[in-house]
């Protein structure tokens, strides 16, 4: 019997602030996210950065966080996505997270527990895009995991599924309602990296290279709902340095309507769950800038989350791998 691990970032346990210090400094001390030296990372991480993020994240973390299921948006919608797909496909299905719980060698465990007859996991990582932060270091993970235990299946790992039609085909179908009531600017927002981590993605080629693969699922997108590519924007959220990706997600937010785009469709294709950096960075502040900018519509789409249209191509994705 074959199993499905669908692993995605991670959350702090609850939005209070201890949480969430403890959830940064945990994803700061990984070196494939803070490409500083071994032994300053853990201290710089937990000792400084994440103390003085804490309060303020958690004060965004609580305009987000889903009290009716007391856990974050995050847990919730991937957690949602793998009943579904468990749902349709009758094949044991788990969650991990790279950062937090559940944990990889829980979920694993998990799926061993509902299935005394697992020869196979297919890993998905929830990236469709390409990053050593967020794909490298889930793959990473697991591998680590597994060669640490005498695991008795196997592991199959889905790749970066930017240009999969299937994804492509989901994205379509969430903008294709927005996109009929007419917009002035369609914006792409995608989680800025360190230009470092792009030149090293870059240089390795385009199975590699975070903005060709972000460039290749806007055009794709765009073909697939006949659009004209010139009313788009590929923006970048959430930098914290200066040699990061750009143009900034705010920034171009606070130009559009001076500009003359007074009605904008954002989008966040990289996130297939929504989350803080979508429900907080462009549900509110994005939102915010440009209509204080002088903005007159703002159309957020959420992510694919579990709608039915994407519990099918992620089912397709998954099975065209094995
Ligand atoms: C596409 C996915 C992601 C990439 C790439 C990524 C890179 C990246 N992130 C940080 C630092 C932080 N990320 C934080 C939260 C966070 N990151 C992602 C995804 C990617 N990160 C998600 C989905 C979330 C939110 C999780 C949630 O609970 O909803 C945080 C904590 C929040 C905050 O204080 O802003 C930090 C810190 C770096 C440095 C980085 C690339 C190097
Ligand atoms: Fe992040």
């Amino acid at each position: 019997m074959r199993g499905i691990l669908i692993i995605n970032t991670g959350s702090p346990k609850t939005k209070s602030r201890e949480d969430v210090k403890f959830f940064i400094g945990a994803m700061l001390s990984d070196p494939l996210v803070m490409t500083v030296p071994d032994w300053l990372r853990t201290t710089l991480a937990t000792k400084i950065i994440a103390p003085l993020r804490a309060s303020n994240s958690a004060s965004h973390y609580s305009l987000i966080w889903d009290d009716k299921h007391t856990q974050s948006p995050l847990l919730y919608n991937t957690q949602q996505l793998a009943t579904k797909i468990e749902e349709a496909t009758n094949m044991p299905v788990e969650i991990a997270m790279r950062y937090g719980l559940p944990s990889i060698p829980e979920a694993l465990s998990k799926l061993k527990a509902k299935c005394a007859t697992l020869h196979e996991v297919v890993v998905v990582p929830l990236f469709p895009q390409y990053a050593q932060s967020s794909y490298k270091t889930v793959v990473e993970a697991i591998g680590n995991q597994f060669y640490k235990k005498p695991y008795s299946f196997r592991l199959k790992i889905v790749e970066p599924y930017y240009d999969d039609p299937n994804y492509i085909h989901a994205l379509a179908e969430s903008l294709r309602p927005h996109i009929a009531k007419g917009y002035d600017r369609l914006v792409f927002s995608f989680h800025s990296l360190p230009l470092t981590h792009v030149e090293i993605g870059w240089k390795k080629g385009k199975d590699f290279d975070y903005v060709y693969q972000i460039k290749e699922t806007v055009r794709l997108v765009s073909k697939e709902l006949d659009i004209d590519p010139k009313k788009n924007r590929i923006v970048y959220s959430s930098a914290i340095g200066r040699k990061w990706l750009k143009p900034d997600l705010n920034e171009t937010m606070q130009q559009l309507p001076i500009d003359g785009s007074k009605r904008v469709i954002a989008i966040t294709p990289g996130f297939p769950a929504d989350n803080l950096e979508t429900l907080y960075d462009i549900g509110i502040v994005a939102r915010d800038n440009f209509m204080k900018a002088g903005g007159e519509e703002f159309t957020f789409v959420p992510c694919l989350n579990f709608e039915q249209y994407w519990v099918e191509g992620l089912i397709k994705i998954i099975t065209n791998k094995v």
